[in-house]
């Protein structure tokens, strides 16, 4: 089934260059093809949904674009350059970064530490050498640490900077995650599954939330995610995959009514 369908205006300017750009992604693993020929755009400041039931292969591409696989066909260019052959751990100096559907973070050290672990493995040289240029390394910690505190306050953490991470709430960790993404100040932002073991009223707070941020942070991002209410809240622009294959995009609504989604995620596709 190598349905290509555009479903309604999925909110890209055609007449300039897309933020990223991937085109003809294929991704083998032994015996199992998990993605194959998908391409899509992403404008630049659009948040992308990416939907599709179990085994579809979102993570899969999430995996590409963030660096943790290596697509065996196709490109993926963000601003323009060729992301594909940077490793993981310097995708971040491409202006990447990303969330885990399960938080990663180190549970007996603080929230703050936390989020300072995050930005000083992942600094881009730009914001690195503008820290190293001021006199003295403790000077450049506070520098990062106020950054890291104001990060906090905006994602409504404030008050447990010095609480052991593995404290607070599931939904609380999740926005720590995001706060850490922030401080390597990423012009793409993937979040894997944010919504997955939130409640419904944090998952509103949610979704304003990344509105939010894509808003202050002049963020492009790209959102794995199988809760539809915050796919429909947040994205400008949804593709869905089954079986590895691209099988619609375009906007929340059209994509959600799209038969061929709709008959996948009830297990007939
Ligand atoms: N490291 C791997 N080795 C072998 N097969 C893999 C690997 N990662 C993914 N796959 C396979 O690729 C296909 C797509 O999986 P993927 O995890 O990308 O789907 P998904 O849409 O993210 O699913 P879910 O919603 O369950 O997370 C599946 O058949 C999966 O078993």
């Amino acid at each position: 089934m190598a349905v290509r369908r555009e479903t309604g205006g999925w909110g890209v300017n055609h007449g300039m260059q897309a933020f990223v750009e991937v085109r003809d992604l294929t991704l083998r693993f032994s015996g199992v093809t998990a993605l194959e020929d998908v391409g899509f755009d992403v404008g630049g400041g659009q948040i992308c949904g990416l939907v599709g039931p179990n085994g579809a292969g979102k993570s899969s591409l999430f995996n590409c674009v963030s660096g943790y696989y290596r697509p065996s066909a196709g490109s993926i260019r963000v601003a323009g350059q060729d992301v594909l052959g940077v490793p993981a751990h310097r995708k971040v100096r491409l202006g990447i970064a990303r969330t885990f559907q399960h938080p990663a973070l180190q549970p007996e050290r603080t929230v703050l530490d936390n989020v300072l672990l995050g930005g000083h493995s992942t600094l881009p040289g730009s914001v690195l050498s503008a820290m190293l240029a001021l006199p003295g390394g403790r000077r450049r910690e506070r520098a990062l640490a106020a950054e890291a505190r104001e990060l906090l306050a905006l994602l409504g953490l404030a008050g447990v900077e010095r609480t052991p991470a593995g404290d607070l709430p599931y939904g609380s960790q999740k926005r720590v995650e995001i706060a850490r993404a922030l401080l390597s100040r990423p012009r793409l932002l993937l979040l894997d599954e944010p919504a997955s073991g939130l409640t419904h009223a944090e998952v509103g707070e949610l979704g304003e939330l990344i509105t939010r941020i894509r808003a202050d942070h002049d963020l492009t991002v790209i959102v794995v995610e199988h809760h539809m209410g915050l796919i429909s809240a947040v994205t400008d622009h949804v593709v869905a995959l089954v079986g590895g294959r691209k099988v619609a995009e375009g906007t929340a609504q059209a994509v959600q009514s799209d038969p061929v989604v709709v008959s996948a995620y009830l297990g007939v596709a």
